[in-house]
């Protein structure tokens, strides 16, 4: 049976990169999705955006929406303090097996949780079933027309206080402009856009940060 692409990205990664090397785990998936075939990881540009955002918060509870191969979490992971988590829900369970893996490879597991399943299902779970209070960050990176319904979502499972920041990637390509239209003309939130370029291609793309005011 032939390999997954994402496969094809693991196995790079356990040929190329050091177990238990954050850094080194994103530069393999970078370098082999830049250079041999393009996947739909944040990549290096706006993972730089994401570094930032996570420094600046430091968050001690964070969640990811969309796992894929597990770059972002192994990204944000890497910066998290000690006893801080991260929560990831990928629906795909080809996808989930190879991120349980990278994020293994990585020495990342201890911070993650890997959730699989649907984040209309796994989000109303989240208090009780996972003990989350409340979500400082939030990383939103799936299915682009659930951006907008998830983070009602959250509001309504009251899983966002006061300052919880939630960080939207591909505003521009493949976009979501019903999110855009939503989170900009909602008082709720205040919002920066952060132009960027699409990963490992030389395409306009651009980030959204949205600051929950409570
Ligand atoms: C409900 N639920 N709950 C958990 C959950 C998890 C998933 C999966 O992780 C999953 C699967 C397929 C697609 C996505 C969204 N991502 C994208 O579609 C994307 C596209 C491009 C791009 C850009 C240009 C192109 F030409 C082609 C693709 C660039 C990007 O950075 C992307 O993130 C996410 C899905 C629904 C889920
Ligand atoms: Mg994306």
């Amino acid at each position: 049976m032939n390999q997954s692409k994402e496969q094809r990205i693991l196995n790079f990664v356990l040929q190329n990169a050091v177990r238990g090397d954050p850094c080194s785990v994103m530069d393999a998936i970078d370098k082999y999705c830049s250079q041999k075939e393009w996947a739909m990881n944040v990549g290096n540009e706006k993972g730089l955006i994401l570094d930032k955002t996570v420094e600046e918060i430091n968050p001690s509870v964070a969640l990811e929406l969309g796992t894929y191969c597990g770059y972002s979490a192994v990204r944000i992971a890497r910066l998290l303090k000690a006893g801080a988590r991260l929560l990831t829900v990928e629906f795909n369970p080809e996808f989930a097996a190879i991120a349980k893996q990278m994020i293994e490879f990585a020495g990342v597991q201890d911070k993650v949780k890997l959730i699989e399943g649907p984040s209309e299902e796994i989000i109303p779970q989240l208090k009780k079933k996972y003990e989350v209070d409340t979500l400082d960050f939030v990383f939103l990176d799936h299915w682009k027309d659930r951006y907008t319904p998830d983070t009602i979502l959250l509001q309504e499972c009251s899983l966002l206080r006061k300052g919880s920041v939630l960080l939207a990637d591909n505003i521009i390509v493949p976009g979501a402009p019903e999110f855009v239209n939503y989170i900009r003309n909602n008082p709720r939130f205040q919002c920066t856009n952060y132009p960027s370029h699409l990963e490992y291609m030389k395409v306009q793309d651009a980030m959204e940060k949205a600051v929950f005011l409570g």
